[in-house]
């Protein structure tokens, strides 16, 4: 069955947990967005591992370089996923994996900017990742013409774990199921709705 993730880019861990409470019900993995993080720092992470113990919750670090240490960082704080990037070096997933591997938690890698999403997904899941995100960031959805098809096509071909993170929503879910997706990160869809609950709801629905 497709996972739900809620990406939580909000700046404030206080709004982030209070987003969390409200929508945990219907979720299974909570992601701390990069500018949560880079705001909040690594607290955050913790903090939402103490109020949510049951939920796997994902660090959003985007990690370009000392996969190791880094990785080592967010596990270390409480997260059970990190991202680390798919455009930079091998080396630096492999040293995010042998972290993940020494906490016994997951690596996730972001194609966010990656040309060839489906080619890099093939390629970095012999690295020994949880799973792969095909990706479009809030810039790029924001570009005309953009489609979430895009991913929701790559995902059907990709033949490897992929999440599918780009403008989830009620409207694109039902395909995003069919694709195949292990995972179904839903962000704007869900943080910015007038009900936050309501939303994640039926996205949780969809999936089931
Ligand atoms: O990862 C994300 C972005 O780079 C900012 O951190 C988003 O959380 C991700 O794109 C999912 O959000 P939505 O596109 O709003 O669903």
């Amino acid at each position: 069955m497709t996972k739900l993730q809620v990406a939580i880019d909000l700046l404030k861990t206080e709004d982030a947990i209070a987003l969390a409470t409200k929508v945990a019900p219907y979720i299974d993995i909570i992601e701390l967005g990069t500018p949560l993080i880079k705001s909040e720092g690594l607290s955050a992470i913790t903090a939402m591992k103490e109020a949510f113990p049951d939920k796997k919750v994902f660090a959003d670090f985007k990690t370009a370089d000392t996969g190791s240490l880094e990785a080592e960082m967010a596990f270390k704080a409480g997260a059970d996923y990190v991202t680390i990037l798919g455009s930079i070096d091998d080396a630096t997933i492999i040293g995010a994996v042998e972290a993940a591997k020494k906490y016994d938690r997951a690596v996730v890698v972001d194609t966010i900017g990656v040309k060839d999403r489906v080619k890099r997904a093939q390629e970095v899941s012999k690295l020994g990742v949880e799973f792969v995100e095909l990706h479009a960031g809030l810039d790029e959805q924001s570009k005309p013409g953009y489609s979430i098809d895009v991913l929701i096509d790559e995902a059907s071909k990709a033949g490897v774990p992929v999440s599918i993170a780009g403008g989830v929503n009620k409207n694109s879910i039902a395909k995003v199921k069919a694709s195949g997706a292990v995972v179904a990160v839903a962000g704007g869809a869900i943080y910015g709705a007038e009900d936050p609950a309501a939303a994640a709801k039926e996205l949780k629905e969809a999936l089931s």
